[in-house]
């Protein structure tokens, strides 16, 4: 449950708000207010945000964004408990529309994305895989914390620097333009994340494949918090098998997600049920077939943080693979240059 009232300005803003409240009133289509222009010099001041493991400065959510943002979540959730074992609350939409064309335009053009490869053994056969989509990571499991001005993690408990060779990834703070997305969600869902894991399916021919979030890492019984924003994409899902029920027999369910929506995940959702995005022949719709897919979770021990950034940042150099942005006169994501070149 919401922790404080909900106002425009609560929506995206980090928890020590520095902006002032001015209108929370939403235009009859949910979407925008005028704002007087005195507010816009402060945010517009908001530097991006930057850190060492950053290939480049990630900027704040701009102006147009804030400030049209509305209090979310834009309707009530529809509870998905019905099937054995199923625990969902389904936002549609968390966050209106409009507001969420441009956060996902806004995202995909600011976050550096990866490709990640890693390789698994299939017996004795060592196979290479390519990630089906981009994907990103920013966050800390709950035993470290970054402090601000700080760029190396500290002991949550102590404060103190980590010994050296603490975590063999190196982990990335959550920039301002996801953190403030995370803290309105935590207000919302009165559930607490320390993780902002970013999709990137570019069209429909990228997916993710059936799987559960069941890590122990995540602790028994965890809530996910899962966005889409731009192109709609099928999320199915199907029960884990169990001795009375085969595979073969499991129907899934199909929940068409758009753009704005959230799934609160909870409860025995990831221990007894399996989840996938398959791959979508013909034309996607909206935003030219990209979608992105944010997902809010709470790591608990540091082998999350080391699976979390294997598996999303990669592992090739120490940081990662080769890093790629958004590049709008290309309408692609192309690998990024640190000369720009
Ligand atoms: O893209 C989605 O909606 C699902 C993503 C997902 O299941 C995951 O990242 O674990
Ligand atoms: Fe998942």
């Amino acid at each position: 449950m919401s922790k404080r009232p909900r106002t425009l300005d609560a929506f995206f803003a980090p928890p020590p708000a520095k902006k002032q409240h001015i209108d929370p009133t939403p235009s009859e289509d949910g979407n925008t207010t005028t704002k007087p222009p005195a507010a816009l010099p402060e945010t517009e001041e908001q530097p991006p945000s930057t850190h060492p493991t950053y290939p480049f400065p990630i900027p704040h959510l701009p102006p147009s964004l804030t400030d049209s943002l509305p209090s979310a979540p834009a309707a009530s959730p529809q509870i998905l408990n019905n099937p054995p074992d199923l625990d969902i609350l389904y936002y549609k939409p968390y966050i209106p529309a409009p507001t969420a064309k441009t956060l996902f335009h806004h995202l995909r053009r600011s976050l550096p994305f990866y490709r990640v490869k890693y390789s698994i053994k299939r017996g004795t056969l060592e196979t290479s895989v390519t990630t089906p989509r981009f994907t990103t990571v920013f966050g800390l499991d709950s035993t470290a914390v970054f402090t601000p001005n700080d760029d190396k993690p500290v002991d949550a408990r102590t404060g103190k620097p980590l010994p050296a060779g603490s975590y063999r990834c190196r982990p990335r703070p959550i920039p301002s333009c996801l953190a403030s997305l995370l803290t309105h969600t935590e207000r919302t869902t009165g559930a607490n994340f320390n993780f902002a894991l970013v999709n990137y399916y570019a069209s429909g021919n990228d997916s993710i494949a059936f799987h559960s979030d069941s890590e122990s890492f995540l602790g028994p019984n965890p809530t996910i918090a899962s966005i889409t924003l731009g192109s709609p994409r099928d999320f199915l899902l199907k029960h884990k098998p169990t001795p009375s029920n085969h595979p073969s027999e499991t129907k899934a369910m199909k929940l068409p997600l758009a753009s704005g929506d959230m799934l609160l995940m909870q409860g025995r959702t990831q221990s007894h049920w399996l989840h996938s995005i398959p791959k979508r022949k013909g034309p996607v719709g909206g935003d030219g077939g990209g979608r992105i897919n944010i997902t809010f979770r709470r790591a608990l021990s540091r082998a999350g943080t080391e699976n979390y950034y294997r598996y999303n940042v990669g592992d090739g150099s120490g940081g990662g693979e080769e890093a790629y942005k958004w590049d709008d006169a290309r309408r692609e994501m192309v690998p990024w240059k640190p000369s720009g070149g």
